[in-house]
């Protein structure tokens, strides 16, 4: 029998349907909307559609959206610059740059420059102190979107042998620490892990943030496993086309048949991604504000 497939983008769309509520309190209570501002440099199409995107969902959320689009000339100066307003900026509660930035600009240096606590990426290195050491802060929106999933359909997490591949600061990392924190037996496997196809197989939960397609085949799946696919690769375009297919870091249509649930690409952790960093700002703008809010109900 085939897998369940997770509806990421159902669970979103409630996750930020709580979001949008408890914002408008924040509102009415505040006498001010929570705020995210969003700064992009350079025109990446993929980036513009994205950052586009974040705007309109924060606005359906009830909370302000401050875009800053600035040209691929911008210099590392000018940018910090930008940042260290927005720090100052009371009305902005969640500052994220856009990643990657020009090669020209270091990419480290701006993140240092946020303030740890409109850091709504959970990227500065105060962030991601405080998330390996278990004091509260801003942890990334993918891992944190994937947490989510994995536990609404599991619920406890204890003892279930979770492997995460890949190890970026961003998601792997991360990932590790959360499901570590839920008392699960965790492995960390990369592109130099040896026999990663055994190392997956005894995976009671499968995170894939490799970024390549497909790599993981039905075969390397513990039957029932429950498979988390981070990865959004998109495919060379069939003859014809304009435009390849998105596909995860899991050959979805075999993996399907072995695992106990796993999550579609597009549909599944992106659409978490954009929920969580607004759940995310309206955690920043009650602590930022000093007004409180139940975290464990979001
Ligand atoms: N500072 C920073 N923070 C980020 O969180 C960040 C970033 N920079 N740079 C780029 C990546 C990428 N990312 C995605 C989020 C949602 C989808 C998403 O919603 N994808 C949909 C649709 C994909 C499509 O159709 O193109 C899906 O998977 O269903 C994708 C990609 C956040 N990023």
């Amino acid at each position: 029998m085939a897998g369940e497939i997770i509806d990421g983008k159902a669970f979103a769309a409630q996750l930020r349907e709580k979001v949008g509520v408890l914002a408008a309190d924040f509102a009415a209570k505040a006498g001010r909307k929570a705020g995210l501002a969003v700064v992009l440099v350079g025109d990446d199409p993929a980036s513009q559609v994205y950052v586009g995107s974040k705007g309109k969902a924060t606005l359906a959320a009830n909370m302000a959206s401050f875009e800053h689009r600035l040209p691929e000339s911008t210099s590392e100066g000018e940018l910090l610059a930008l940042v260290a307003r927005l720090n100052a900026d009371s009305t902005v509660d969640g500052i994220l740059v856009q990643l990657p930035l020009p090669a020209h600009i270091d990419e480290q240096a701006v993140i240092a420059a946020i303030d740890p606590n409109k850091d709504v990426d959970g990227f500065h290195v105060t962030n991601a102190g405080r998330l390996a050491v278990g004091q509260s802060g801003f942890v990334p929106c993918t891992p944190l979107g994937c947490m989510m999933l994995l536990t609404d359909r599991l619920g406890d997490l204890s003892g279930l042998n979770a492997v995460v591949i890949g190890r970026s600061n961003i998601v792997g990392k991360p990932m590790a620490q959360l499901l570590l924190d839920a008392n699960a037996t965790v492995t960390i496997a990369h592109s130099r892990t040896k026999d990663l196809a055994e190392v997956v197989r005894r995976a009671d939960i499968l995170v894939a943030a490799v970024g390549r397609a497909e790599m993981v085949r039905a075969d390397w799946i513990k039957p029932g496993a429950t498979v988390i696919d981070v990865g959004i690769n998109r495919l060379a375009p069939e003859p014809g086309a304009n435009k390849g297919r998105l596909v995860g870091d899991v050959a979805f249509g075999e993996a399907r048949e072995v695992a106990g649930a796993i999550t579609p690409v597009p549909g599944g952790v992106g659409p978490m991604t954009i929920a969580v960093l607004l759940r995310n700002t309206l955690v920043a703008a009650h602590r930022n504000a000093g007004i409180a809010l139940s975290e464990d109900a979001i």
